[in-house]
């Protein structure tokens, strides 16, 4: 757990992250989201100490991270960045191996790690081990950044718009693999974003910013169905709620039971958001939901609209 108390960072006379107070929850996903020069990145790297708050402090498990040597605490925190810089002259293995190297562990058990890595951030590793970064894509190059934030095996991982840089396909996939890392190895990460839907659909919890404090933090729906000031509903827009719902399946709606008659029908996977086109499209304010024949309940109107049981 990281908590982070009245943390003050100034240049000069301005304040690039004033007071804030904020605890990130262990094995969750929290998104820093804001607009341009709000204090996103200044926070993150606050609290690896790549930059040193001139207030406040900040607590990794309860221990102030100013008593640690900034090398001791980095560690145990990853850090992935747009721009991944990947040693052009290593190879992939070697670039994922960076840090277990560093550490002295053993070779064999390092080389094993890494495939185990490379599979799991979806490159084969009989294919990618040996090649260099020049002849990676983008989105294979941020896969194997990933990775080696991975290799080392940190309890937390920060990361700073990683994936800012990938066309919107290969965005979505390396955001839908990570988000399953994530939950399946229980990893606590801070991601910057500036990307709404990004952190609405990766993020646990949302810390949205401005001008270096703390606007709100919440889960995606407490940003989107209440939205704590003006700022937080324009910031998130109109067409929040949409955006969430595109994110989610309908099943995560379901109630059990049995719908109004003649409801149309739908498959348990279908994003939230086309639900709600179809029940538009066919004049029906609730639908019957189907995993493959087995029928799970019915899902209403009122409940994609955020007053429901999700
Ligand atoms: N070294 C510095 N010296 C002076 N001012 C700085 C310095 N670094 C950052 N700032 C200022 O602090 C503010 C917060 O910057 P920061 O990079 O944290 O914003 P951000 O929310 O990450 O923005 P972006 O989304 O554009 O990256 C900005 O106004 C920036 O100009």
């Amino acid at each position: 757990m990281i908590e982070v108390e009245h943390l003050d960072k100034r240049y000069g006379d301005s304040f690039a992250v004033q007071d804030l107070n904020l605890t990130f929850p262990e094995g969750q996903l929290t998104a820093l989201l804001g607009p341009s020069g709000c204090g996103k990145t200044t926070t993150l790297r606050m609290i690896n100490r790549l930059i040193e708050p001139t207030g406040g402090r900040i607590l990794l498990n309860g221990q102030d991270t100013r008593s640690l040597k900034p090398e001791v605490l980095r560690r145990g925190i990853g850090y992935v960045i747009q721009q991944i810089g990947l040693f052009p002259h290593l190879s992939v293995a070697q670039n994922v191996a960076t840090v277990p190297d560093l550490l002295g562990r053993d070779r064999r058990m390092t080389a094993q790690r890494v495939d185990e890595l490379l599979d799991l951030v979806g490159l084969d590793p009989a294919v990618y081990r040996e090649k260099r970064p020049a002849e990676l894509s983008g989105g294979q190059a941020q896969r194997v950044g990933v990775a080696r934030a991975l290799a080392a095996d940190p309890p937390v991982l920060l990361m700073d718009e990683p994936f800012g840089a990938l066309d919107p396909l290969a965005r979505d996939r390396l955001q839908e693999a990570f988000r399953d890392i994530q939950r399946r190895l229980g990893k606590t990460v801070i991601m910057v974003t500036h990307d709404i839907d990004e952190a609405l659909r990766l993020g646990d919890r949302v810390a949205l910013m401005r001008a270096g404090r703390l606007e709100q933090f919440g889960t995606p729906d407490d940003l989107i169905h209440r939205p704590a000031s003006d700022f937080v509903r324009d910031f998130l827009g109109e067409d929040a709620t949409l955006r969430q719902l595109a994110g989610r399946p309908v099943s995560a709606f379901v109630r059990a039971g049995l719908p109004s008659p003649g409801a149309p029908r739908v498959q348990a996977d279908l994003n939230a958001r086309s639900a709600l086109s179809v029940m538009l499209r066919e004049s029906h304010d609730t639908l019957e939901v189907l995993r493959g024949e087995e029928l799970l309940g019915h899902v209403a109107w009122q409940d994609l609209r955020g007053q429901g049981p999700a």
